[in-house]
């Protein structure tokens, strides 16, 4: 462990979307500073409000309980112009203004782009804090919101089957992930979805709908009357699941619905996990900022805590659990269970 630094004041934004548990981690972040004596500043909207110069400081009495709240109380933004390479200067005088020792940026793989920018063009330390639903992130085993966006979608999941179940419906769930199937594999796993259609494995194999008619029908033909509910990861299908559910509809000849979870999968009580990991994660950065770190983001690992920097975070792939993708869709898939005659 390097020798600890002296730090007076630090900043925290959140950028890119929002994530369930945000909220904890900035608490973790002021509640660890306070407790050694360092001065938080936080910017509101992520990096428009370090171009604004919109601040405002936060200690104990800002966020003492504001860790079951989903959101963000500075509030979170996507601003296109801080891409430029003007902005990340003009973001630098703003911080060097205000004598800002080190920036904390909970966000996704955007935001931690945005960070290796600013970097580019500021003296100041600079630490990331994987907060995203997507779960996206090279380095971490999780990131804040992800456990959450997966709650939520399977308790839409089981609503939705039992309507399906009652009407031998097919349905089709579209939960967020835009470039990762993260969400879409735990939920259909958790609540025991016929199909997933995720970008990982469209990717390898992309589904038909004569594909999905076929798999639709085999499962009829095994089960008889029965309910059919696929998962779908959003951008992964033309026109998106109500697009899939008329032409399947028109296949299949029997009720096909679509059901969007959209931004439901953003909001909502944070689940102890979040809450928990968002806390260990909003001490971490700050103990790293101590110890003189920049350039990295705080991440877990197994039981442990993990440091990686922040070009790898979206340079390296995580990929999904290919056992986890076998249970979903070779142990589970009834058309080859009924062809083996078990
Ligand atoms: N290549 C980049 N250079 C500088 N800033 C970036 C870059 N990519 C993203 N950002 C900044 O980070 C913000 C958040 O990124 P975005 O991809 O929207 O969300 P997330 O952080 O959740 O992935 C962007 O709106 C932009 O301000
Ligand atoms: O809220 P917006 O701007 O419509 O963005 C929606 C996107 O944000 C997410 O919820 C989270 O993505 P980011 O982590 O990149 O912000 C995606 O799952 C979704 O595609």
């Amino acid at each position: 462990m390097s020798s600890e630094k002296t730090i007076q004041r630090i900043a925290v934004i959140t950028s890119g979307g929002d994530a369930p548990g945000m909220n904890a981690c900035i608490r973790a972040v002021v509640l660890t500073a306070q407790h050694y004596g360092i001065e938080v500043l936080a910017f509101r909207h992520g990096y428009e409000g370090l171009l604004n110069n919109d601040w405002q400081r936060l200690d104990e009495t800002n966020v003492l309980h504001i860790l079951q709240y989903s959101g963000t109380i500075i509030k979170s933004a996507r601003s296109e112009r801080f891409k430029q390479a003007e902005a990340a200067q003009e973001a630098a005088r703003n911080l060097d203004a205000h004598q800002i020792d080190a920036l904390v940026v909970i966000g996704g793989d955007g935001s931690f782009r945005g960070a290796d920018h600013l970097s580019h063009h500021w003296d100041g330390q600079v630490i990331g804090v994987p907060g995203t639903i997507d779960n996206d992130l090279f380095g971490s085993d999780d990131t804040i919101g992800y456990s959450t966006a997966v709650e939520t979608a399977m308790d839409a999941l089981d609503k939705i089957r039992d309507t399906a179940e009652a009407m031998d419906r097919v349905f089709i769930v579209e939960v967020m992930g835009r470039h990762a199937g993260f969400i879409g594999l735990s939920s259909a796993m958790a609540s025991g979805a016929e199909r997933m259609i995720l970008p990982e494995l469209q990717r390898e194999k992309p589904l038909t709908v004569a594909s999905i008619v076929k798999h639709i029908e085999a499962v009829q033909r095994v089960r008889g009357d029965s309910s059919y509910v696929m998962v779908l990861s959003e951008h992964q299908w033309p026109g998106g699941a109500v697009r899939l559910a008329e032409q399947l509809e028109d296949r299949l000849h029997l009720p096909c619905r679509p059901c969007l979870l959209g931004h439901t999968q953003r909001g909502g009580r944070p689940t102890a996990h979040d809450r928990i990991l968002a806390t260990r994660l909003g001490v971490h950065a700050v103990q790293l900022i101590r110890q003189g770190v920049s350039g990295v983001m705080a991440g877990t690992s197994g039981q442990g805590l993990a440091e990686t920097p922040l070009a790898e975070t979206w340079q390296k792939r995580k990929g999904l659990s290919q056992e986890w993708v076998d249970i979903q869709q070779s142990l589970f898939n009834p058309v080859k269970k009924s062809k083996n005659g078990s």
